[in-house]
């Protein structure tokens, strides 16, 4: 079986540091599935996302051992357009993301570089705002918003990529309670959809919407009941 992402003993370690910062990670998240991963604070869920994403592929911090498995394909052999079509990560801070004039162009950005029509791309910006019931504030400075709003924005321009693969990096951490209820329902839509989805998650009132759960501790990924995956 094909699984939409796949990580065989994944193993990575920065340059500056003398251990692997994850030390020989496996798993698999078929399509219309999410699943979650939790962790103390340095354990390595961010730099996973990252490596998962293809971002360490490109920019060269570690060496990076083990293969990601994007529908079967090796991220080794895709090119950044084809990772991008096929995997969309909304980060932990929401300020390494945004960096255009206002919110429409921010959200506008990933699927000009796709080249798209001009009408899909206004008719995703139409749908992601309103998704994440940010439409009032489409010609907004993103700099200008809330921790909240931003990270909504952020999952807004990534929504509008429509990739098969979300990663969500802590993508709730800043939002209030309505803006959770939107991001979780639309978690559960992509879900339907046939959408895999990674969640790094620290809030656990938030894995109500997971099929799964797995635990990164000291860059070893070991299933919910404890056993190394
Ligand atoms: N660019 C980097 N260069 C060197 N070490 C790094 C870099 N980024 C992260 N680290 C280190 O890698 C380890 C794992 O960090 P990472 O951010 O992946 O953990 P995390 O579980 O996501 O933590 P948090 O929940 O606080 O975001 C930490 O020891 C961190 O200091």
């Amino acid at each position: 079986m094909k699984y939409t992402i796949e990580v065989k003993d994944l193993c990575f370690r920065y340059y500056s540091k003398e251990e692997d910062t994850l030390q020989g990670i496996n798993l698999k998240v078929e399509k219309g599935e999410v699943l979650t991963i939790v962790g103390l604070s340095g354990n390595g869920k961010s730099t996973l996302c990252h490596c998962i994403s293809g971002i360490f592929n490109h920019l060269d911090k570690g060496s990076l051992r083990g293969e990601i498995l994007l529908n079967g394909r090796s991220l080794k052999d895709l090119s950044r357009v084809d990772i991008i079509k096929q995997i969309g990560i909304v980060f932990q801070d929401p300020d390494t993301q945004l960096f255009s004039p206002t919110v429409e162009d921010e959200i506008a950005f990933g699927p000009e570089n796709l080249c798209l029509e001009t009408d899909v791309i206004t008719y995703r910006i139409d749908d992601a705002l309103r998704v994440v019931g940010m439409e009032e504030f489409r010609f907004s400075n993103p700099n200008h918003l809330s921790g909240g709003q931003k990270q909504l924005i952020a999952l807004a321009s990534v929504l509008s990529l429509e990739p098969e693969i979300f990663i969500f990096d802590e993508a709730m951490s800043q939002v209030d309670k309505a803006g959770k209820l939107l991001i979780k329902n639309k978690i559960k839509a992509l879900k339907k959809q046939g959408k895999a989805i990674i969640m790094i998650e620290h809030d656990l009132s938030n894995l109500d919407i997971s099929d799964r759960v797995m635990v990164l501790r000291e860059g070893k990924l070991f299933d919910f009941n404890g056993s190394l995956s």
